[in-house]
C-alpha cells in the first residue's frame, strides 16, 4: 500500500483523503490540530514520498515560504485559483519549491459532498511528467474515473476561471433573469476562459472537456457551488464580507475575479465577464451590470 499525505483538512482535502483511503494508507494534516482519523503533524507528512495539497490558491505562497521543504516529494496540487495580489498561476508559484517533474495539478467536476458520498465521479491528473499523472491515477478509487493530460497551464486556467464564471451564473439566478440569459452566460464564459488559456499556451480541447466545461456546468449551474452561492448573495446586495462569513468557507472566484482584472489591465486583455464579476464584487449595480452584459 502506499502511504499517502493530505494537507489541508478543508471539504476538499478530507474528500480526497476519504477517496484515496480506499486503495492507500492516507494521512492528513491541517494548520489546526483536529480530531479525525490519521491525524498527523505537518512534519510527519513531509516525509511521506507522495503529498496531495489542498491549501486555497489565495493562501498557497506564504504557506510554501513559510512551512514546505522539499525533500523530493511527487506533490498533487488540489486548488483551482489564481492569486489575486499577484495574478501569479499556482504552477508559477510552486516552481520556486518543486521541480515540474515532481508536480501534477487535479482537475475536473467534482464536489467534494459527493466525492465523500463515492458517488461517480471523473477526474484530470495533469502534468508535465506523464508517468507521475499514471502514478497518481492509480491511487484513486474504483468510483473516480481518471484520466491525464499534459496540458497543466489549459487545466490549471479553466480550473480557477470557472469559479468566475459560477459566481456571474449565481448573479444572473440570483436577479431570476432566466435560463435563456444563464445559458448565454455560460457558454460565453466557456468562450472567454478559453480564450485566455490559449493566450497563454493552453490547448483549445482542455476547455471542451472535463476541466473547461465539465466543471464550469457543474458549478455555474448548482447552490452546491460556494462560487454560485457568492453570486446568489451579490444578487440579493449583500457584502463580499457578510456572503463570506455565511459561507465559512473558501470561494476561490473572488480572490481570482481580481487576479484576472490585474492580468486583463497589464496585458491589455478583454475579459468581459471575469471584469463585470470584478466590477459587481466592488460595489458595481448587479442588475445594471448583468444587463449591460447580456444586451445590445
Ligand atoms: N470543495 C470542493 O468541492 C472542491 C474544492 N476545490 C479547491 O480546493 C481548495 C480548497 O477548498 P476547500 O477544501 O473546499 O476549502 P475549505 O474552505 O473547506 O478549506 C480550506 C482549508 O485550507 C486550510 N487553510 C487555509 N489557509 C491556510 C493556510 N494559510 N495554511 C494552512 N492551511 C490553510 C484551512 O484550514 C482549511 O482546512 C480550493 O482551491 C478549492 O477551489 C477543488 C475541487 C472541489
Ligand atoms: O471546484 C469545485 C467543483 O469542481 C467546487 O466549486 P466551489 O468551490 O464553487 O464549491
Amino acid at each position: 500500500m502506499n502511504k499517502i499525505g493530505v494537507i489541508g483538512a478543508g471539504k476538499w482535502g478530507s474528500a480526497l483523503a476519504f477517496a484515496l483511503s480506499e486503495k492507500n494508507e492516507v494521512y492528513i494534516t491541517s494548520r489546526t490540530p483536529r480530531d479525525i482519523k490519521n491525524f498527523v503533524s505537518l512534519e510527519e507528512i513531509l516525509e511521506l514520498k507522495y503529498i496531495v495539497i489542498a491549501i486555497p490558491a489565495q493562501e498557497i505562497s506564504l504557506w510554501l515560504k513559510e512551512h514546505f521543504v522539499n525533500k523530493g516529494q511527487k506533490i498533487l496540487v488540489a486548488a483551482k485559483g489564481i492569486e489575486a495580489s499577484s495574478g501569479l498561476f499556482l504552477n508559477n508559484i510552486y516552481k520556486d519549491y518543486v521541480k515540474d517533474k515532481d508536480i501534477a495539478y487535479l482537475s475536473g467536476p467534482s464536489f467534494a459532498t459527493e466525492v465523500k458520498k463515492s458517488l461517480p465521479t471523473a477526474l484530470v491528473i495533469n502534468s508535465k511528467n506523464e508517468e507521475l499523472s499514471d502514478k497518481f491515477a492509480s491511487f484513486f478509487p474504483s468510483f473516480i474515473k481518471t484520466y491525464t493530460s499534459t496540458d497543466v497551464i489549459g487545466a490549471e486556467i479553466a480550473g480557477a476561471y470557472k469559479n468566475v464564471i459560477a459566481i456571474a451564473a449565481g448573479v444572473c439566478e440570483g436577479l431570476e433573469l432566466g435560463k435563456n440569459a444563464a445559458a448565454a452566460l455560460i457558454s460565453r464564459g466557456l468562450v472567454e476562459m478559453q480564450r485566455f488559456g490559449c493566450a497563454y499556451g493552453a490547448k483549445e480541447e482542455s476547455f471542451v472537456g472535463l476541466s473547461g466545461a465539465g466543471d464550469l456546468f457543474l458549478t455555474a449551474s448548482s447552490t452546491m457551488s460556494r462560487n454560485f452561492r457568492v453570486g446568489l448573495g451579490l444578487a440579493k446586495g449583500k457584502t463580499q464580507t457578510e456572503i463570506l462569513q455565511e459561507l465559512g468557507e473558501v470561494a476561490e472566484g473572488i480572490g481570482t475575479a481580481y487576479a484576472l482584472q490585474k492580468i486583463a489591465k497589464d496585458r491589455d486583455l478583454y475579459l468581459p465577464i471575469a471584469r463585470e464579476v470584478y466590477e459587481i464584487l466592488e460595489g458595481k449595480d448587479p442588475l445594471s451590470s448583468l444587463k449591460s452584459f447580456l444586451s445590445n
